[in-house]
């Protein structure tokens, strides 16, 4: 098996612990996407979903009663084509849609932005080469891993933006910015869930890589959860994981420790 911790601070688990930790019978899973569960790529379009990682998240999902959810930047529906056939509740859009339930319908929870904002940005992305504008209604991902030089310039470009319409945010993520409505986060999302049926009273664990889960892991450590970081070493971690195959690796592990039913 392909799994090594970075050193674990004082008062961190080892890894083995770690998954002890994780009880699927009293643990609520949220599990951010790129990055964590799957290999950063060079385009949004070029990711895969491993065959056995569908395998481990259904079985994870059966384990504990339902209580998984996908947290992610992405829009649900592209959650669903990217794991399909595996349907699972799910937040999206950083909080801007939810799922509280595979069969639920999704619940949006942020306006579109204004039309103005997506020909601003647009016109910005075509004058810019190697920016890639992602619309997702209530935000706008605006790539630049095809140029990573221009990201002091394209935040301030964007950042002129966002503050011309109030009510907007800028989110910066692994090499994109995220231009999205205030108000809605991961913390937000993980808070719904753990509010609903089949989440709540359950200990909240939440696994990410990136600053934009960050909302997440303060609203987990706030209700007493585990907070799994991947490749940064944040002090609001319990678990730090050096990289995607490292939780794959892990949740296989934990998955491959149930009972058989
Ligand atoms: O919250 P996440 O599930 O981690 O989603 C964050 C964003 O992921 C995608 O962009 C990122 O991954 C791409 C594929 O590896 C990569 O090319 C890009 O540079 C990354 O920023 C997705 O396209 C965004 O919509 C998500 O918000």
């Amino acid at each position: 098996m392909h799994v090594t911790s970075v050193p674990k601070e004082e008062g961190r688990p080892s890894r083995p612990d770690a998954v002890r930790l994780f009880d699927p019978r009293t643990c609520a899973f949220f599990l951010d996407v790129d990055g964590t569960l799957i290999d950063i790529a060079i385009h949004p379009d070029a990711v895969t979903v491993p065959s056995g990682l569908l395998t481990t998240l259904g079985t994870l999902k059966t384990a504990a009663d339902g209580a998984l959810a996908l947290v992610s930047g992405r829009t649900v529906a592209g959650l669903d084509a990217l794991f399909s056939p595996l349907k699972l509740a799910a937040a999206g859009v950083h909080g801007g849609e939810i799922r509280l339930t595979p069969e639920a319908p999704v619940a949006q929870q942020s306006a579109t932005l204004p039309a103005e904002t997506g020909t601003r940005i647009s016109r910005l992305a075509r004058d810019l080469d190697g920016v890639l504008m992602e619309d997702k209604g209530s935000s706008i991902a605006v790539h630049y891993r095809l140029a990573p030089q221009i990201g002091p310039d394209l935040q301030i470009a964007l950042e002129q933006i966002v503050t011309d319409y109030p009510g907007l945010s800028l989110l910066p993520g692994r090499l994109v910015f995220e231009v999205k409505r205030a108000g809605c986060d991961k913390g937000v999302a993980v808070r719904q869930f753990m509010a609903a049926p089949g989440f709540a009273g359950r200990t909240p664990v939440f696994i990410g890589d990136d600053v934009t889960d960050e909302a997440a892991f303060a609203a987990v450590s706030q209700m007493g959860g585990i907070a799994v970081s991947v490749g940064r070493n944040l002090p609001v971690a319990d678990l730090v994981l050096p990289e995607a195959q490292d939780v794959r690796a892990l949740l296989a592990t934990l998955v491959a420790q149930q009972p058989e039913e």
